[in-house]
């Protein structure tokens, strides 16, 4: 029995190339209006999760809830999925497309999408509407990506390292549109590599290691234990992967 705010709730997740288990027993729950910030280092396995989730790759789990309903393999509802926002890479947008003609199209995927000039001014993408998506910047593109993910006014929100390249600008912009989500009832996974980005957006923190859950914090919780131990949470963050850094980093070398 899940609480009625949950939405997303998975068990034992495990997912192994070859013979390689990249995820081992990964267990996860996101409420309404929380943010949970995955952190890992390269290749822990923090987009395989979010891949394994959405159904882009095959995964074992003993049970997985999205949005209050049970999934199975990799099939998720054409109904749930429109309700799921994802930023996705770079790679998977045509370059031949302007800003607004890729904005337009994703828009008509969905039933209630937020209308395409208030999106890119949302995403301060009005004055690049007419460039080819190919021809953006890498930190214009991350804007893109941004704006599609959030297009259909999505319950449960993933994001993958979604401030790769943008500017401090840009950064905390979106960072603005995340809270406004959050307070929206959204609830968001985000990926990141970067202490400030998961100090400023998550009510929760799960640090992945080697494709485990090395360790879950309210983000609270993860700032009082740096605060008691005098260590910043990049050290704490270091400390708690027990990875090379962790030695130099508590020393106070950064
Ligand atoms: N298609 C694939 N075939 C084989 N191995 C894969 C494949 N995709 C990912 N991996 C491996 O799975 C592991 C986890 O990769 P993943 O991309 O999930 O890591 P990550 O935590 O997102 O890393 P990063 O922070 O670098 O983005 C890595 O060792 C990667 O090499």
């Amino acid at each position: 029995m899940i609480a009625a705010n949950t939405l997303l709730q998975v068990q034992n997740l495990s997912k192994t190339y070859g013979a390689t288990k990249v995820l081992n027993n990964v267990s996860l729950s996101i409420n309404s209006s929380e943010v949970v910030a995955v952190l890992g280092p390269n290749g822990a396995g923090k987009t395989t999760l979010i891949n394994s989730l959405l159904g882009l790759c095959q995964a074992e789990f003993a049970e997985l809830q999205l949005l209050g309903q049970a999934v199975t393999g990799q099939q998720r509802p054409r109904e749930l999925r429109a309700q799921i926002g994802v930023m996705m890479q770079v790679g998977s947008l045509n370059a031949n497309l302007t800003v607004r003609e890729q904005l337009d199209l994703f828009s008509h995927y969905y039933q209630q999408p937020l209308p395409v000039d208030s999106l890119m001014e949302q995403c301060d993408l009005t004055s690049v509407q007419s460039q080819l998506f190919g021809s953006l910047s890498g930190g214009q593109r991350q804007r893109v990506l941004f704006a599609i993910a959030i297009c259909a006014q999505p319950k449960l929100l993933f994001l993958d390292e979604p401030s790769l390249g943008m500017d401090v600008h840009t950064r905390h912009m979106m960072w603005e549109l995340i809270r406004q989500l959050r307070n929206n009832g959204c609830g968001i996974v985000l990926t990141t590599h970067y202490l400030d980005e998961a100090d400023q957006l998550a009510d929760r923190i799960v640090m992945i290691c080697k494709g485990e859950v090395a360790a879950s914090h309210t983000a609270a919780d993860f700032r009082q234990q740096a605060n008691d131990q005098g260590l910043t949470l990049e050290q704490l963050y270091l400390s708690s992967t027990g990875l090379p850094g962790a030695a130099l980093s508590s020393t106070g070398v950064q």
